[in-house]
């Protein structure tokens, strides 16, 4: 069955159609990369799917009904950047999810509930490799552990759909490297259903299951914002021959040259 559907969906702001039309059916577990031209709607997308935006017309649903319009513990983020709080340490940047997940007014667990939520972030801090970093200051951590700690804060959680909005976008290439293995290892771990924005198409067919290219179909050259992006490829991992990544970066690197003129 389908686990996340999406039917006729568009997205307008005022006058700008950003996304038309999309139609999507996804399965629990799968891992979807998307790729497309900047400003071509994906992170809107994202926004949608975590329920910090809403369609201006179309159905998004999960498990068959709406999805909530507001974000929950279901759906976790990770932006490029800056996802963390500054002034909690690592441990408590992870447990503060937990914590206000179980005492929303107070934000603090005592007794066996603390000890316990503490087991899981300990749990969690190796899984990412940062328990040597617990007690650290998000400003004493590198870029790559700082994503690390957003990725934990996220998962922490388990939720049932992850949303990564280029999260390796701002990382060195050796250190991308080491963060792809790590999420895949999650992923495989949780279970969990990615969607994750890259702007790199190999990292995209590197990590996932299924690849999504947004593009822009149509484009009126005096009404730049009369067309929106919707999905022109929706590609199983795996069974794509050359031929076809040429042609996804060659209409991509169209519509980016459309949009910048
Ligand atoms: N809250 C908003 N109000 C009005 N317009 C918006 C809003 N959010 C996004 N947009 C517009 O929607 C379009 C799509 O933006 P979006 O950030 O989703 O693109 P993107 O594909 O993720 O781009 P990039 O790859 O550069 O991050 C852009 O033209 C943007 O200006």
């Amino acid at each position: 069955m389908s686990f996340i559907t999406v039917n006729n969906l568009w997205k307008e702001y005022g006058d700008q159609v950003v996304l038309e039309n999309l139609n999507l059916s996804v399965k629990q577990g799968e891992f979807c990369t998307l790729v497309g031209a900047s400003g071509c709607g994906k992170s809107t997308f994202l926004k949608m799917l975590l329920g910090q935006e809403t369609q201006t017309r179309g159905e998004l649903l999960l498990d068959g009904a709406a999805f909530p319009a507001e974000p929950d513990r279901n759906r976790g983020i990770v932006f490029q950047r800056y996802s963390v709080f500054p002034h909690l340490t690592v441990r408590q940047n992870v447990l503060m999810g937990l914590e206000l997940e179980q005492k929303p007014l107070l934000g603090k667990l005592f007794g066996r509930a603390r000890k316990d939520a503490l087991a899981r972030v300990e749990a969690m801090l190796e899984s990412v490799g940062l328990s040597p970093s617990a007690n650290k200051w998000p400003h004493e951590l590198s870029g790559g552990m700082q994503q690390r700690l957003a990725i934990a804060q996220s998962l922490i959680m388990r939720p049932r759909v992850l949303l990564l909005d280029e999260p390796f976008g701002a990382l060195d290439p050796g250190i991308r490297s080491d963060m792809h293995n790590l999420l895949l290892k999650l992923w495989r771990e949780t279970g969990t259903t990615i969607f994750m924005v890259t702007h790199d198409l190999k990292e995209g067919f590197y990590l996932g299951t299924r690849l999504l290219v947004f593009d822009k179909t149509r484009h009126d050259p005096h009404s730049p914002n009369a067309y929106g992006a919707t999905i022109t490829y929706d590609l199983p991992i795996g069974k794509t021959d050359r031929a076809v990544l040429e042609d996804i970066d060659h209409s991509v690197a169209k519509t980016a040259r459309y949009q910048a003129a």
